[in-house]
């Protein structure tokens, strides 16, 4: 009898460095470039050195299907998120086990699509909005940025939805000072500024106690106004409070979920519309199509929520361009164990990064990856991809709870702006992603925004 053999397993190759920080200050610099070249160079599956961790990125779907379905639960939250609490507590994001899955499965029902479907009016009364205000922006010729644009849309959209409160008020001041602190979690990952106690006055802990300060202005006007009764109790505020009412949650946890849905809700949905801004802009050809059929779909109409299944084309370009330019393009994990992966040794305590910027390019699963071609997301296009190569919402026990209210903002909002408006780029510096942690165009989108009746 033979005894079986061990199986051996490999080590993930990688790009090698002598610095003590490893690859860590390539990664803050320009993750994404980081990344394609690593893949391109080393194949589906790459080792990284951050620090004394290693971190891999699986650029195989089925690498990513192991860590986020098959396995799930021997991958945590891990370093990153836990860099992330500063900002979002320990809401749905960051949080695990236990009290992830209660708080997880009382908020669901708040974003399932009965409940979607009753924001349709909320959200295409805010776009309302946002367009008549464009009017008197059009009239001037103004050069306006694209990105705040969206943002002042979503977070009116957002905040009416979920918190029964406009929130577009904050996108010129509160709003800013938020964003570029969140985005800073990349750049931060292991600094020493993470390791300094809270208290020092450090200009990295002053920085963080000023974006907290502004996130709370906001989350603290939600809650408060809700314990007043000024907004009814049919939204997700009043939900949370009803549960720290019955002993369900305390005050810090409704604090954090609040806060977890504002933070995660606004900067990504806002990104996804800059793009599609962007794409308007550039591509006269798929901005023709959406026309003729937000024409021959709605005749003038504002969209309503049956609506949404006909506009088959703008669906297509919805899902194509969180394909090329998906906000969130890397989220982390922590393998708890040793495991394998494709016959690679995975070693417990190593960190993950799954990047949908990566595998949304991967020449193996889409035709000419690099270009944008909505077309292969004709119907029936899930029949024949894999499942794991298309994850702009993440997958798994932990995909985005906001998904099917994310493109409900879109597939409503898009064809109103195509109905009214054209968007003129501005040419100044090419429009390119930015390597923060949710991907906009970097510095801005500077547009001009066109009547369409006149030309
Ligand atoms: C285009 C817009 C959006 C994109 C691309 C996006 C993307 C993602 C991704 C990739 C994840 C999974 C992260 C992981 O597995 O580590 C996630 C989780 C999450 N998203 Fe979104 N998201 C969007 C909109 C929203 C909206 C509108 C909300 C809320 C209103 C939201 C709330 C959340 C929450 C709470 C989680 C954590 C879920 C959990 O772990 O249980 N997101 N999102």
């Amino acid at each position: 009898m033979t005894t079986p053999q061990p199986k051996v397993l490999r080590e993930p190759p990688g790009p090698v460095t002598r610095s003590i920080l490893g690859n860590l200050n390539e990664f803050r610099r320009d993750p994404h470039a980081l990344m394609i070249s690593a893949w391109q160079q080393y194949g589906d599956f790459v080792r990284f050195r951050f620090g004394n961790v290693n971190a891999y990125l699986p650029a195989h779907p089925d690498y990513i299907k192991h860590v986020l379905v098959d396995n799930h639960k021997n991958y945590a939250r891990g370093r990153l998120y836990k860099t992330f609490e500063r900002f979002f507590g320990k809401g749905l994001l960051t949080n695990e086990g236990e009290s992830w899955m209660k708080n997880r499965r009382m908020l669901q029902p708040e974003f399932q699509q009965e409940a979607v479907l009753q924001h349709t009016q909320i959200i295409t009364e805010s776009a309302t909005a946002m367009l008549e205000n464009w009017r008197v922006k059009a009239d001037r010729d103004e050069v306006v940025d694209g990105h705040k644009e969206m943002v002042g849309l979503v977070l009116r959209q957002l905040g009416r939805s979920v918190f029964s409160l406009d929130l577009s008020s904050y996108a010129d001041e509160v709003v800013p000072i938020i964003q570029a602190g969140v985005s800073t979690i990349i750049r931060d990952i292991g600094s020493a500024n993470e390791l300094t106690p809270k208290w020092l006055p450090t200009p990295y802990n002053k920085r963080t106690r000023q974006i907290n300060q502004a996130i709370h202005s906001i989350i603290n006007r939600v809650i408060e106004e809700h314990k007043q009764g000024l907004h009814g109790d049919n939204d997700l505020v009043s939900l949370l409070l009803k549960e720290q009412a019955e002993n369900n949650l305390n005050q810090r946890q409704v604090f954090d979920e609040v806060t977890t849905v504002f933070l995660a809700g606004h900067d990504t949905t806002a990104a996804a519309f800059a793009w599609l801004l962007y794409i308007l802009g550039s591509r006269p050809d798929v901005r023709e199509r959406l026309e003729e059929e937000v024409e021959r779909v709605l005749s003038g109409r504002i969209p309503t929520a049956e609506d949404v299944n006909l506009l088959l084309y703008t669906r297509m370009v919805v899902m194509e361009t969180l394909r090329l330019y998906p906000p969130v393009w890397g989220f982390p994990r922590d393998a708890i164990a040793d495991d394998e992966i494709g016959g690679f040794q995975i070693k417990g305590g190593s960190s993950m990064i799954v990047s949908p910027y990566v595998v949304h390019r991967h020449p193996e699963f889409w035709d000419s990856p690099m270009s944008f071609n909505p077309e292969r997301f004709r119907s029936g296009w899930d029949k024949t991809q894999h499942r794991h190569a298309y994850i702009p919402f993440g997958h798994g026990p932990r995909q985005c709870i906001g998904m099917g209210f994310a493109l409900q903002q879109m597939m409503l909002s898009l064809p109103m702006i195509v109905q009214q408006f054209r968007v003129e780029l501005v040419p100044t510096t090419e429009v390119v992603p930015a390597t923060t942690a949710i991907m906009h165009p970097h510095g801005g989108l500077r547009i001009k925004i066109k009547h369409r009746d006149r030309g």
